[in-house]
C-alpha cells in the first residue's frame, strides 16, 4: 500500500503535469513513466533523507493551498492525510533523545578530560605504571587462577562452597560483559592506548567495563561472604571505585562504560546469590572437585 507520502507527491505531481501539458492519460506524463520515476526518485530521497522529503511534500501545491494555482481544477481533491507518526518525530526528537544525546556529549567531554594518563606525555604520564597496576589487580586472569588455586587448597566444605560460587561469578561476568560488549559494539576512546594485559578479541569494545563490572562483584562477593574489619572493608570498596576511575584516567573507557559496568557487577551478585551453588542443589560438581 503506498504510503501517505508518496500520495502526496504522486498527487502533487500529477497536478502540475495538467497545468504544464495536455498530455493523454496513457501518456508518461500522466503516471506512465516520467512522473512515476520521480515519485520513485522521491521515496527514495525520503528513505535517505526524510526531512527533504518532508519538504518537499510540504512545498508542493496541494500542500500550499492558497497559492496552488489549480486549486479550482481539482475541487475533489481530499486534504492531504497527516504526516505519519515517524515523520513528527523527526521535527520533534524527543525528551529522551536530547537527554541522550547530551548525556553521550557529557560522557565523551567528561572522559577525555579524566584522561590524564593515557598516554606518557599526558598530564598525569607518570601515574600510569601505577593504573596499569592497579588495571592488572582488576583482570580477569589473576582472579581466575588465584580463585581455582585457593579451590585446590580449600581443606573445608564451606569454604569450597563460597570459592567455588566465587568462580562461577568470574565465569558468568566474563560470558557477560562480552556478550555485551559484541552486541554494543562501542569503540574505546580514541586516546585509548591499546596496551592492555591479555585481552579477548572482544575487548577492542569498551561497553561495558569488564574491570569494572569484575571490581562491583568481586568487592560485594567479599564483603558478603568474608568477616572483614572495617577498616579492610572500606579498602575492598576504596580499590573497587579506584579501579574504576583507573579505567577512565588510562583512557581505556568513557565514564558510562564504567558507570554501567558498577551497576552491572552489582546485578551479577544478585544472580550469584539467588542461583548460590551448594552441595544440596549441585551435588555433582562438589563431587566431582572432590575427587580431584
Ligand atoms: C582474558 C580474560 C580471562 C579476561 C579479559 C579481561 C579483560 C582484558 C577485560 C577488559 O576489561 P575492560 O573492559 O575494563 O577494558
Amino acid at each position: 500500500m503506498p504510503s501517505p507520502r508518496r500520495n502526496v507527491e504522486v498527487r502533487a505531481l500529477g497536478a502540475s503535469a495538467s497545468s504544464s501539458s495536455s498530455s493523454s492519460p496513457s501518456s508518461p506524463a500522466h503516471g506512465g513513466g516520467r512522473f512515476e520515476f520521480q515519485s520513485l526518485l522521491g521515496s527514495r530521497a525520503a528513505g535517505a533523507d526524510p526531512t527533504c522529503a518532508r519538504l518537499r511534500v510540504s512545498e508542493s501545491p496541494v500542500h500550499r493551498r492558497g497559492s496552488f494555482p489549480l486549486a479550482g481544477a481539482v475541487p475533489s481533491q481530499a486534504p492531504p492525510p497527516p504526516l505519519p507518526e515517524e515523520d513528527r518525530i523527526d521535527l520533534n526528537p524527543s525528551f529522551l533523545g536530547i537527554a541522550l544525546r547530551s548525556l553521550l556529549a557529557i560522557d565523551l567531554w567528561l572522559s577525555k578530560k579524566l584522561g590524564v594518563c593515557a598516554g606518557e606525555s599526558s598530564s598525569w604520564g607518570s601515574v600510569r605504571p601505577l593504573m596499569k597496576l592497579l588495571e592488572i589487580s582488576g583482570h580477569g586472569i589473576p582472579w581466575l587462577l588465584g580463585t581455582l588455586y585457593c579451590l585446590s587448597r580449600s581443606d573445608s566444605w564451606a569454604g569450597r562452597e563460597v570459592l567455588m560460587n566465587l568462580l562461577f561469578a568470574l565465569l558468568l561476568d566474563l560470558l557477560l560483559v562480552a556478550l555485551l560488549k559484541g552486541l554494543v559494539r562501542r569503540r574505546r576512546p580514541a586516546h585509548n592506548q591499546m596496551d592492555m594485559f591479555v585481552t579477548l578479541s572482544v575487548d577492542k569494545y569498551s561497553f561495558p567495563s569488564g574491570h569494572a563490572t569484575r571490581a562491583a562483584l568481586v568487592s560485594r562477593f567479599i564483603l558478603n561472604h568474608l568477616v572483614l574489619a572495617i577498616p579492610l572493608r572500606v579498602l575492598v570498596v576504596l580499590w573497587a571505585f579506584i579501579l574504576g576511575l583507573s579505567r577512565v584516567m588510562l583512557g581505556r573507557h568513557n565514564v558510562t562504560d564504567v558507570a554501567f559496568g558498577f551497576f552491572l557487577g552489582y546485578m551479577q551478585y544478585s544472580i550469584v546469590d539467588y542461583c548460590w551453588l551448594s552441595p544440596h542443589n549441585a551435588p555433582v560438581l562438589f563431587v566431582l572437585w572432590n575427587q580431584q
